[in-house]
């Protein structure tokens, strides 16, 4: 099914997944969706393997973290959280040189937390990996000290804009 995109969202400097300058990083993408769901779209390379020719476990960590922990922008882009915890479920392996989209919801939000769920879906749209989240509140001054905002986080447009996106499987 091919879902409407009403916002990419900014992408940080330096971070593993999301950061525009960091060459060893994902270089993830992330796009709010009409159903209320956040979808990332990235594209796994050989140094992000463990085994030959599957993406390492941490890395399908790593992107289901963030993108969880954005889905609460999708509702209120003002609220920032660390990670309190993480389980994961792998269930197939994940390819590298492949475009893998992630898409996750929030499923609880409170004053002091929120928790959501994810999952990374394979090209022909069986789920490779399962995730489920926890994040603690806190205001981004205090997660970043002294963190220029205007330097470290950025609208980075598409060259070609995304207008849709085909979740495979649905
Ligand atoms: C600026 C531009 C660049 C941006 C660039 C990035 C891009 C945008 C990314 C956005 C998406 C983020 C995705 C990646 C996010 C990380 O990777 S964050 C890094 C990994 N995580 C951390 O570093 C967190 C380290 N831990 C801590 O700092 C502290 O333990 C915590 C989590 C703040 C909790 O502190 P605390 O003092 O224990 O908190 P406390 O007030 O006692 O508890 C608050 C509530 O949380 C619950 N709680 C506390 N700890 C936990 C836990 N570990 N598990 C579950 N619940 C917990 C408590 O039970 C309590 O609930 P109630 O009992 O009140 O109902």
């Amino acid at each position: 099914m091919k879902y409407k995109v009403l916002k990419k969202q900014n992408s940080s400097k330096t971070c593993l997944v999301c950061g525009v300058k960091n060459d060893l990083g994902l270089k993830a993408r992330f796009y709010q969706l009409e159903n209320g769901e956040l979808a990332s779209i990235f594209n796994s390379k050989e140094f992000h393997q463990s085994y030959p020719g599957r993406v390492h476990g941490g890395i399908s960590a790593a992107i289901l973290d963030e993108t969880i922990g954005r889905a609460i922008s999708v509702s209120d882009e003002t609220v920032w959280g660390v990670t309190g915890s993480l389980e994961l479920r792998y269930k197939k392996p994940v390819p590298i040189d492949c475009d893998l989209i992630t898409v996750a919801r929030v499923t609880r939000d409170t004053r002091k937390l929120f928790e959501g769920e994810g999952e990374i879906i394979l090209p022909n749209g069986e789920i490779a990996v399962t995730a489920k989240a926890k994040y603690v509140k806190m205001p981004i001054d205090q997660i970043a000290d002294e963190c220029d905002m205007a330097e470290e986080w950025l609208p980075i447009p598409d060259d070609e804009p995304v207008e849709y996106i085909e979740i495979p499987g649905r």
